[in-house]
């Protein structure tokens, strides 16, 4: 399928996937998912675990289980839907795969964000034909503490190119770069994989229930995890 095409109407349905190796999920994420769904009215939001990450050592915790801790957190929330369709590809997971397999799902005309913290912005240019990515959807961007957009090199360029306010991701089905600066919670999965690793307890930086599960399974007692 080609590129989709730029303007037409504003009734365009908007889908937004917020992409992650969520090992494991914890209320940055959540929170991040549904503030941006409310506030940009997207019409779904859908997280989106990596089978087998591109740009990291494999998460020592199957993709099952992280899968199974994304759906506990996600049960009691109608508004974040659960996309498993990375865990049925084999190989490595690559975002612009998945953006073509939409892309040929939904057609060229439904408007398409891909939502990430600025840190991976920083990282796109290493991500697997990155440059293709804008043309199949928008990227959604949430300012990270610690993070600075840089003022030279290609995600600069990237930005001088693409930047827009958040009408445009109604307005057009892909190609836009939304800069948001939102606060979010100081939260990382490495942090709670190391306060699990010294024997202290993450309870009330993820759900409930994915507590219970971490506990239940015995997950990220040690670091390798
Ligand atoms: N506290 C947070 N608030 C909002 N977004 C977050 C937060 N932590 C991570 N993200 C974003 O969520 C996406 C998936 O992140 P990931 O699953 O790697 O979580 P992480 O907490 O950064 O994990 P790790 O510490 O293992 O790198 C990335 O786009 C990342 O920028
Ligand atoms: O496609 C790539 O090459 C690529 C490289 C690094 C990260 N990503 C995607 O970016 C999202 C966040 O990744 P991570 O590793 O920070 O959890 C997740 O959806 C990954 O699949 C994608």
């Amino acid at each position: 399928m080609n590129s989709p095409s730029s303007e037409s109407p504003s009734s365009r349905k908007c889908l937004a996937l917020f992409g992650g190796t969520f090992n494991p999920v914890h209320f940055g994420h959540l929170r991040m998912a549904l503030e941006l769904k409310e506030l940009l009215g997207f019409d779904e939001m859908r997280l989106l675990p990596s089978h087998q990450p591109a740009h990291r050592a494999e998460p020592g915790v199957s993709a099952g289980a992280r899968r199974d801790m994304l759906a506990l957190a996600l049960e009691h929330c109608p508004a974040l839907l659960l996309d498993e369709r990375e865990l049925q590809r084999a190989g490595p997971t690559y975002t612009v795969d998945t953006l073509e397999e939409l892309r040929a799902e939904l057609g060229s005309e439904v408007s398409i964000s891909f939502c990430m913290g600025l840190d991976s912005l920083l990282g796109l240019p290493g991500w697997h034909r990155w440059e293709r990515l804008i043309q199949l959807a928008h990227l959604v961007v949430v300012t990270r503490p610690g993070w600075q957009i840089p003022r030279d090199g290609e995600v600069a360029e990237l930005l001088a190119r693409h930047r827009a306010d958040a009408a445009e991701l109604k307005r057009k089905p892909a190609g836009c770069i939304l800069l948001r600066e939102q606060t979010l919670l100081p939260i990382s999965a490495t942090g709670i994989r190391s306060l699990i690793a010294s024997g202290r307890s993450p309870q009330y930086l993820l759900p409930e229930r994915v507590f219970d599960y971490i506990q239940t399974h015995q997950l990220y007692k040690s670091e390798k995890q």
